[in-house]
């Protein structure tokens, strides 16, 4: 192969494109460069209706376009003109005995399979939608990059001709767009095998892939040494890959963590029913309010931890409005994220050049289903996404005192915002705000003791002596091994106790829950977080 590596001269290009943005000019280019064009269907009629001489796919092929259009371009003379190695004589023997021309360019961008499934559309429509001939035709010329170009993005029609109208396409320029393609091509796999396995609800189907397109690349990673980028996923969930962001710096690997992390928590409180407010920081809440109004949420999540509240994130499930935006524009905050924001709360923060304000437009399902992916030394750890929370449990009262209507209102609150804290998970909760949390602990013990202290320094700072969590409830993520961890919360001034309960020593923990005069239920729903 020895004009691998070379500049490569495009003489004909094959043009098969569903999303025809671009296409006009790229065809006008290709053809005032003097390259023959042959096209399919609709884009050899939009290419002809410009006035650009075209040839159809059928007088290359010599078999009409058939079946609905799921034959076209599988023909040898299509993939033969794509994959012949120009400088073997075996090959050039091929093509001159079947008379085969050399395609040096191809531009195909595919059916929309993945916004078909985002459509609602039926199965046979989808089916009808998973493009056969694009990704061949992709997959040949990448593979002979050595010799042809391919375009799968519109936006790459621009640096394509700039180098035909310097001569030819250089071989560094088609390397890139060859790997672009089999990225492309793998996505759209991926998508594909995703939808199957959604549909016949496959756990295990022996292989996964998982595909994203890239939004952004970050400066840096989780620390400046690391490479990051911004992959989304496609799925249509109102949260961070979904946001608009009306102003601020760009958002780092850090910020998008932390800010998908208060989204979603956040979305577990109906905006009709609830307006409700989480201060995020390194992934855990350091507070969590909700109220009849966004203000006087944001101020009581605020009184939970101010000190940590210092360069939070700021989630809120409803608009913005101008009096809460005064409020969050007083704390140095790196990103604000909330459905959307009234046009005066907007005026308020761009006054704060850097604030990020990310708009979403919605409130996430908390109940849809959907995985998450962790990565592990080589390999992808996959589970179910945890859409279920205290508002599908039955209930026990398992003490032998009751806990209020306000106690148990509280508790759910408290059981709600656990499922987002770290493990081991710590919440103590009093008047429909969070008043200490304890989360990331090894010992459960010490996530007690933890959200105890932090609701002593938070009730100083207010100019109170004693602990916030006097009188307060407290949740757990998982249940009490031991009694020592009930203990602790009680020594906090928990008055009622949430936990998923299950443990060996179940009577032990009831038990001193009796002995101490509080109340406790369990759910038996755990939350674990890591
Ligand atoms: N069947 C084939 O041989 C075939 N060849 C190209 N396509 C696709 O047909 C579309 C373009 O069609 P048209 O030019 O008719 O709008 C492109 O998305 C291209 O990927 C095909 N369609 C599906 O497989």
């Amino acid at each position: 192969m020895q004009l691998m590596g070379k500049t490569v001269q495009v003489r004909r290009a094959l043009l098969s494109v569903f999303d025809k943005t671009g296409m006009e000019d790229f065809a006008r280019g290709l053809s005032e460069r003097g390259v023959e064009l042959v096209s399919t269907g609709g884009t050899q009629r939009l290419i002809a209706n410009a006035g650009l001489p075209v040839r159809e796919i059928s007088d290359l092929t010599g078999f009409p376009e058939m079946m609905d259009g799921r034959v076209k371009t599988l023909h040898p003379k299509v993939h033969g003109g794509l994959l012949s190695v120009r400088d073997n004589p075996a090959h050039q023997a091929a093509m001159d005995a079947y008379d085969i021309g050399p395609i040096d360019l191809v531009a195909v961008n595919l059916y929309p399979f993945e916004k078909t499934v985002a459509s609602g559309a039926s199965y046979d429509e989808i089916i009808e939608n998973i493009d056969i001939g694009g990704p061949a035709m992709v997959r040949s010329a990448a593979k002979n990059h050595a010799f042809v170009t391919v375009v799968v993005d519109p936006a790459d029609y621009p640096a394509v001709l700039d180098a035909i109208r310097q001569g030819g396409v250089p071989y560094a320029l088609r390397q890139r767009l060859a790997a672009k393609a089999y990225a492309r091509t793998a996505a759209y796999d991926s998508a594909i095998s995703a939808w199957f396995a959604r549909e016949l609800q496959f756990d295990e189907i022996g292989y996964r892939s998982f595909a994203g397109t890239l939004r952004e690349v970050m400066r840096y990673g989780e620390n400046p040494h690391q490479w990051a980028a911004f992959y989304t996923t496609g799925e249509d969930r109102p949260g961070i890959a979904t946001t608009q962001q009306v102003q601020g710096k760009t958002l780092s690997y850090n910020n998008i963590n932390d800010t998908d992390a208060a989204f979603e928590l956040v979305s577990e409180f109906d905006p009709h029913v609830t307006a409700a407010v989480a201060i995020i920081k390194h992934a855990n809440p350091c507070g969590v309010a909700i109220a009849r109004d966004l203000v006087n949420a944001y101020r009581n999540a605020l009184r939970t931890d101010p000190v940590s509240a210092f360069g939070g994130i700021v989630a809120l499930n409803r608009e913005i409005d101008a009096e809460t935006a005064t409020e969050i524009v007083k704390v140095f905050t790196e990103v604000i994220v909330a459905p959307s924001a009234t046009k005066t709360a907007q005026d308020i923060i761009a006054a704060k050049k850097n604030l990020r304000l990310l708009l979403t437009g919605g409130v996430a399902d908390p109940k849809a289903e959907g995985l998450t992916v962790k990565s592990v030394a080589g390999g992808l750890l996959v589970q179910g996404r945890d859409n279920r929370n205290v508002d599908d449990c039955d209930i026990r009262v398992v003490t032998q005192k009751q806990p209020t209507e306000q106690e148990m209102a509280d508790m759910r609150l408290a059981a709600k915002v656990a499922k987002h804290v770290k493990s081991n998970a710590i919440v103590y909760v009093k008047d429909g705000a969070t008043v200490g949390i304890g989360a990331g602990q090894m010992s459960r013990v010490d996530s007690a003791l933890t959200g105890h202290r932090k609701s002593i320094d938070a009730a100083r700072a207010s100019g109170v002596e004693g602990a916030l969590t006097q009188g307060s409830v407290a949740a757990s993520d998982a249940f009490f091994p031991f009694a020592d961890g009930l203990e602790a919360l009680v020594a906090a001034g928990a008055t009622a106790v949430i936990q998923p309960g299950g443990s060996v020593r179940d009577d032990e923990v009831i038990a001193a829950a009796d002995a101490a005069g509080i109340a406790m239920v369990m759910t038996g729903m755990r939350h674990f977080r890591h």
